[in-house]
């Protein structure tokens, strides 16, 4: 049994404790849960934190919870945020808790019959048969408004003019409950979470406390940050989800490669399962040619593939070298639709009916159809003959030939003007 608190210390991956936890888990195996919202049918690379917290957990030999916010997730945690949210219906509810279900396997082992063995839970199969009045005589005696006011994240509500309502506040009671359900039920006297998730755990210790008089712990991760004091996790085209559909293993892997040094080398520790020698190894190696980008690399390289698969990974490398490095016909080729339109994402496309290019004579016609390549088919012509044409990344040396290159997907060239100068044809109908 190796130790986990030490395993996320050195990973920067330790915020804050509540005392007596480190003994509780030299005692042997021990229990301890993390919750989702399932605000969403995927997660996103912000949940990874405490994906890798769970499976961090099981490594060392104890025994993860997930939780999934079927009941929560109908209320809106108001932690740090600044305004109400929007209740979910059942119906998306259920679509995205199995999202998230099958997104979880790939992290935590839940199917062996080791003692060890995660399980996933849902607070909707305790809290929906909770009638209110029993509810408010079972878990919310034990609590005061006044403590409950004190938290910080209700603070913040109540400072910034907005209030929250009701329901809201009774969010931190009930993840408080789903502590105590758990402590009671599943043995489970550990609850991880994000930084933000302090108020709301120790609501639980405080119920576990006065209600059985009994012991548990709390424990969280620091919210992840970036160098330049943007917020992680965002591009452009909004989150990076975990869902292939929702952000491409290749745009996923780029998020990774493109992260700032500095980031880096926090990031490695958090999000790849290298361990400290190999990760201080990568870190001598990469601040002697930080232009290579070993770091990134070997981060993008161990995410993408736990998240997507091998062959995923290897897909989006062959895209990535498309621009920077060498690549041929083949690289191209290998390439699905959504790939290779996105590696060439914002690059002038020039629509060609099929029978157009089927009739075109000549290479020069055809880049000439308009003139969102060349101005002229002198233009053309000239660049040509002194070999700085590409289609496909195929050389094309004679102006008068027939343009004969397999078109990429049944649909697509590729035209380089020059080394770095791209374009694409799309052949319509
Ligand atoms: N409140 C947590 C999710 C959660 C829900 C229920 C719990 O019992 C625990 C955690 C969040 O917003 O991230």
């Amino acid at each position: 049994m190796n130790d986990f608190i030490e395993e996320l210390r050195w990973r920067g991956m330790l915020q804050d404790m509540t005392a007596g936890i480190e003994a509780h888990l030299n005692e042997g195996q021990a229990t301890a849960y993390l919750g989702f919202d399932p605000t969403a049918d995927s997660l996103h690379i912000g949940h990874l934190v405490g994906v890798m917290t769970l499976l961090h957990f099981q490594r060392a030999g104890h025994q993860p919870v997930a939780l999934i916010g079927g009941a929560t997730g109908m209320i809106g945690d108001p932690s740090f945020k600044s305004a109400e949210r929007n209740l979910l219906d059942k119906d998306t509810l259920d679509r995205n808790i199995s999202g998230i279900q099958r997104q979880l396997e790939k992290f935590l082992d839940f199917g062996s019959d080791k003692p060890n063995r995660a399980l996933l839970v849902n607070n909707y199969d305790w809290m929906a048969g909770f009638s209110f009045l029993e509810f408010i005589r079972d878990v919310g005696k034990y609590i005061t408004v006044n403590y409950m006011m004190a938290k910080d994240s209700v603070k913040r509500r109540l400072e910034e003019g907005n209030g929250l309502s009701f329901t809201e506040f009774t969010y931190q009671l009930i993840q408080g409950y789903d502590f105590y359900h758990l402590w009671k039920h599943q043995g489970c006297s550990i609850q991880l979470g994000g930084s933000d998730q302090w108020g709301n755990i120790v609501t639980g210790t405080e119920l576990i406390r006065k209600k059985e008089g009994g012991e548990a712990y709390a424990l969280t991760v620091p919210l992840i940050t970036k160098a330049d004091g943007s917020k992680f996790g965002k591009t452009e085209g909004g989150s990076v989800w975990l869902d292939p559909e929702k952000t491409s293993p290749y745009a996923f892997y780029q998020f990774w490669l493109n992260v700032s040094d500095t980031d880096a080398s926090k990031y490695i520790r958090i999000f790849s399962t290298l361990d400290r020698k190999t990760i201080e190894n990568l870190e001598e190696d990469h601040q002697e040619a930080p232009h290579l980008r070993l770091l990134q690399k070997a981060i993008a390289k161990d995410v993408t593939i736990r998240i997507h698969s091998e062959a995923d990974y290897q897909m989006a490398l062959k895209a990535s070298g498309i621009l920077f490095g060498k690549s041929s016909l083949e690289d191209l080729a290998s390439l699905d639709e959504r790939t290779f339109l996105q590696v060439f994402e914002g690059v002038p496309f020039m629509q060609v009916a099929r029978a157009a290019y089927l009739e075109a004579d000549n290479v020069v016609d055809l880049l000439c159809t308009d003139q969102t390549i060349f101005s002229s088919k002198g233009e053309a012509r000239k660049l040509i003959q002194g070999g700085g044409l590409l289609i496909n990344k195929v050389k094309i040396s004679d102006p008068r030939a027939k343009p004969e290159i397999p078109l990429l997907q049944g649909t697509y060239l590729l035209i380089q003007k020059g080394k770095k100068n791209y374009f694409i044809i799309k052949i319509e109908g």
